[in-house]
């Protein structure tokens, strides 16, 4: 299973292009559509997110509501196209027309984000053409990606859910997740604007991302995502790029300004003992085996135990600062402050949903990598297969 995206933040569109999903899995639009409205939410969010309305175009690979096991290619138009025609045209300018007031040229690097890096790399003296790509707006499509796996997860029985953990400082009391299903987890974030279960730490994070935003300053955190239901042996200790940790932290680290990963207690492990950290293995007739706890979060050896996979990733504070840090013009080598473009103060609580989705795709790629997949039948009665046999083992 794998996939493509393209499109620039202020371009027509985004698209993707999915290859492996099973044949005969039904899909609408809707269920991807409510996973990008998530995506757009969360408080700290800036202006841009009242211009779109994200919705997507299955463009091939579905038929009246059925995947066909071809390729599955998904549209998400951007609303704010219809304001940006002139200066992200794909044809040269007409003669008539001055370049230099079209263009909103950009000069002067964020530090931060990808702007000055990523002109010296392809030769872009105007740094709009590497902002326009390196915007997480391409994240919107890698939701629709995550969506669409989601779907297929949930017909194999796993479920999946992030919430944020913390946010500029704020941390949530991690016993308001404990004993928590993804589904009780999934109802009470809901509705909360930093996506958080714990509801009083979720006032301090509103009051801190406004704080930030007052000061023209950002914030990050951290987000967790939990999947239940993955059966044990996902994944492979044999070789380096087989393990599902590996894959898991890779996708984590893929989204925009992620910077670290853990997974179960993670960096606390580091000044704990063997006998603190380690999962007793128990068994009973009902469940097969089982774990009196799951602080190595589901994975053993590069495969899934069968207990919940819980990954956690920190995200940095957003690099577009209304009061910006020092820089230097490109074109002049004078400093200057760094170019201020409308920003988000923090997009935590929608990195979140970003990372639920990148991990759905990876789960949903080891598995059908697992099994033959052509169609969803055969997948079904494979896991079902494999569920008895790790039970009975
Ligand atoms: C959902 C989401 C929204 C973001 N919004 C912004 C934003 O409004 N302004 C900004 O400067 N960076 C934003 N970022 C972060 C940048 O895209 C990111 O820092 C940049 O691409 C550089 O990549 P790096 O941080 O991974 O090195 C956002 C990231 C995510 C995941
Ligand atoms: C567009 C999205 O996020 C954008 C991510 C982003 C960045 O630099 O990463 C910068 C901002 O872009 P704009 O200047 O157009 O407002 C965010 O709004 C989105 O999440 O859909």
């Amino acid at each position: 299973m794998r996939y493509l995206t393209a499109g620039e933040s202020h371009g027509p569109q985004l698209t993707t292009i999915i290859e492996g999903i099973p044949a005969q899995l039904e899909l609408t639009t809707e269920q991807i559509n409510k996973e990008l409205k998530r995506r757009q939410g969360g408080h700290g969010r800036g202006r841009r997110m009242q211009i779109e309305t994200d919705t997507v175009e299955i463009a091939s690979g579905v038929r009246h509501g059925k995947t066909l096991g071809s390729p599955i290619a998904l549209i998400v138009k951007n609303d704010d196209w219809k304001h940006w025609t002139k200066i992200m045209g794909a044809d040269p300018l007409p003669k008539d027309i001055n370049p230099d007031e079209i263009k909103r040229k950009i000069t002067r690097p964020r530090p931060g984000h990808a702007d000055l890096v990523g002109g010296i790399k392809y030769g872009h003296r105007d740094l709009r053409n590497v902002l326009e790509r390196s915007s997480a707006r391409e994240t919107t499509v890698r939701v629709a990606v995550g969506a669409v796996a989601k779907v297929l997860l949930n017909e194999l029985g796993i479920h999946i859910v992030s919430h944020v953990t913390e946010i500029g400082g704020v941390i949530a009391n991690p016993e308001t997740t404990m004993n928590k299903t993804v589904h009780e987890i999934r109802q009470i974030i809901e509705n909360d604007p930093c996506y958080c279960v714990d509801q009083d730490a979720s006032i301090k994070m509103v009051e801190a991302i406004d704080a930030a935003k007052k000061a023209g300053d950002s914030i990050g955190g951290v987000v967790e995502v939990i999947v239940e239901g993955v059966p044990a042996g996902i994944g492979s200790y044999v070789h380096y790029d087989r393990k599902l940790d590996g894959k898991l932290a890779a996708a984590m680290m893929s989204i925009n300004a992620f910077k670290g990963v853990e997974f179960g207690l993670g960096f606390e492990m580091a000044h704990l003992k063997g006998s603190e950290v380690h999962d007793e293995i128990l068994w009973n007739p009902e469940e097969g085996y089982t774990r009196r706890t799951n602080h190595l979060g589901g994975l053993e050896g590069g495969m899934s135990t069968g207990m919940p996979i819980v990954v956690r990733g920190v995200m940095k504070p957003i690099p577009t600062l209304y009061k910006p840090l020092q820089s230097v013009d490109i074109d002049t080598k004078e400093p200057f402050k760094a170019s201020v473009e409308r920003s988000d103060s923090c997009a935590v609580p929608a990195a979140s949903v970003v990372a639920e989705h990148v991990v759905a795709f990876e789960i949903a790629k080891a598995i059908v990598e697992h099994f033959h997949s052509d169609q969803l039948g055969q997948l079904k009665d494979q896991i079902n297969e494999m569920r008895k046999i790790m039970k009975e083992f």
